[in-house]
């Protein structure tokens, strides 16, 4: 009987279970959207229970439409979309609010505050991120602001906190624990120390209480093993990473100064650092990369961009401006570049390298010549353009040079998304066979902690290039273009006041 690692990827629009064999590849997959819920300008939530319910779908649907037997699955690992804050009743397990998602801003006026004179830097060089709406903390904050006798319950241990990896572990095992790439974003985590800082919970007046155990990335037993009413099988979860990071680990970039871009819903870029921190001047996090258990963490760099394909589903929910995805690049395909305009999507504020939460989204450049291919071609180049700045800034942050780039994600299907990111960056961009990177990473991780895969040697042997884009424009074109794009973000500062 052939055995298989599983990985649960809950993303931000939707919840996927891919099944893995032993040389990666994708052996089943099933995948269900979850709901976005906008209460208000600015608010971004989801429903943590249905977000379980679609979990546990996806898992059963996966094992049914691949034929596989819950008792060839060896293990499971959990990567999800970061940061989204849960609190929840430990007797009842139900949530007492909806998850506060990542990209919501409610938290402008408590980060701005908690910056003060020092500035959104302050706590740097113990968390590596700036005081921004982005992270979970002053979402936790938020929630006890607003819940009526919510920090007395906590006080008394009723309540527990868990980002979407720690809720999900929850329900599926009982365990309250979370992995240290999560922990490392929720500006509650000391990662040198590689713990939860009991300053900044002061500083942030959360109580430790509701915090669950920060465990190694990968580990043999920490996660427990799912509850019989699940699969039928008591399977272990032996692996949690952030999707990002867990995506670093199935690009397979093991080695200082190997990178990966992703593009989902935001684009996140991110390279290895090694074993010591390395902090930004230009705007750039640093995180835990991953932890294997038995190893010492590995860090890695970040530039996170909030919106990337995420503006595709604007223009096609929000703009009509197409039914599906794929649409936007025919339109796009009809035009040979966008006619002079700009799109800076800066619908939560700007994230890297700006950190601007007073910044709003703007379209620059309009003339009677503009016509909507023009547009669609001017929402795919955004990506990539927000991929140059925060690939210029990593770049001097990190002291690494990096002469291809290794891309993922649902937005690398994108023929001229991924021509044009060549040609702004003025490197090759490599797309690998497998683009489920994010889900491979967390069976990687899974498969590492029960030697299903042996060492990361072997993993490394699976990666293959599937196709190849080199840069078309001449230097001074790409130079032109990018500064039009500079000169459109500063359009988007100081709208709201
Ligand atoms: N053909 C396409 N061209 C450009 N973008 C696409 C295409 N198909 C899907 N996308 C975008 O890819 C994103 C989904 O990527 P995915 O990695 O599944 O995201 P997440 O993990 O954030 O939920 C969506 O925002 C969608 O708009
Ligand atoms: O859901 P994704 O893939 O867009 O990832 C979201 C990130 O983890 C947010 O930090």
């Amino acid at each position: 009987m052939a055995e298989y690692v599983g990985a649960l990827d809950q993303g931000t629009t939707s919840t996927r279970f891919v099944v893995f064999d032993r040389e990666g590849h994708i052996v089943s997959v099933a995948q269900k959207e979850h709901r976005q819920i906008y209460p208000q300008p600015g608010f971004v939530e989801h429903d943590p229970e249905e977000i379980f319910s679609r979990s546990v779908e996806v898992m059963r649907e996966a094992l049914e439409k691949g034929g596989i037997n819950p008792q060839q699955l060896k293990a499971i690992g959990i990567t999800n979309q970061r940061e989204t804050t849960i609190l929840w009743d430990k007797k009842t397990g139900k949530p007492v609010h909806n998850a506060i998602v990542w990209q919501d801003t409610r938290t402008a006026e408590i980060c701005e505050k908690l910056a003060g004179d020092e500035g959104i830097y302050r706590f740097q060089q113990k968390t590596g991120l700036p005081l921004a709406t982005y992270f979970s903390g002053p979402k936790i904050r938020w929630l006890f602001d607003h819940i009526p006798g919510l920090f007395e319950r906590a006080k008394k241990k009723e309540i527990a906190f868990g980002t979407i990896d720690s809720w999900l572990v929850y329900k599926l095992t009982g365990c309250h624990v979370t992995d240290v790439t999560n922990a490392s974003r929720t500006l509650l985590f000391d990662i040198r120390r590689l713990c939860w800082d009991e300053e900044m919970c002061e500083v942030l007046g959360i109580p430790m209480e509701i915090l669950p155990e920060v465990v190694d990335s990968s580990h043999p037993e920490a996660y427990g093993k799912l509850s019989r009413e699940i699969l039928g099988e008591s399977i272990p979860v032996t692996a949690v990473l952030g999707d990002q990071q867990a995506a670093l680990f199935g690009q397979t970039c093991y080695e200082v100064g190997e990178a990966k871009n992703t593009y989902g819903t935001g684009c996140f870029l991110l390279v290895n650092i090694g074993e010591k921190v390395v902090f930004s001047t230009r705007g750039i996090l640093t995180t835990v990369g991953y932890r294997i258990h038995g190893e010492n963490a590995v860090y890695a760099m970040e530039g996170s961009v909030a919106i990337a394909g995420a503006l595709i589903q604007w223009a096609r929910d929000k703009l009509g401006l197409i039914e599906k995805a794929p649409q936007i690049d025919e339109l796009a395909m009809k035009v040979e570049d966008s006619g002079g305009i700009y799109i800076v999507p800066a619908f939560s504020g700007l994230f890297a390298p700006y950190w601007r939460s007073d910044a709003r989204g703007v379209v620059v450049g309009l003339t009677h010549y503009t016509n909507r291919y023009h547009l669609a071609r001017a929402i795919l180049e955004a990506t990539a353009y927000q991929t140059r700045e925060i690939f210029d800034a990593m770049m001097e942050d990190a002291h690494i040079n990096l002469k291809e780039l290794r891309v993922d994600g649902g937005m690398v299907v994108s023929e001229p998304l991924m021509q044009f990111q060549s040609d702004i960056l003025g490197i090759d961009v490599v797309r690998p066979r497998v683009t489920e990177t994010t889900a491979l990473g967390a069976a990687y991780a899974a498969g590492l902690a029960i030697k299903y895969w042996q060492d990361k040697k072997e993993l490394r042997s699976h990666w293959q290039i599937e196709k190849r884009w080199q840069p078309r424009l001449d230097a001074a074109t790409r130079e032109a273009l990018y500064r039009g794009w500079k000169k459109a973000v500063t359009r988007t500062f100081n709208w709201v006041e």
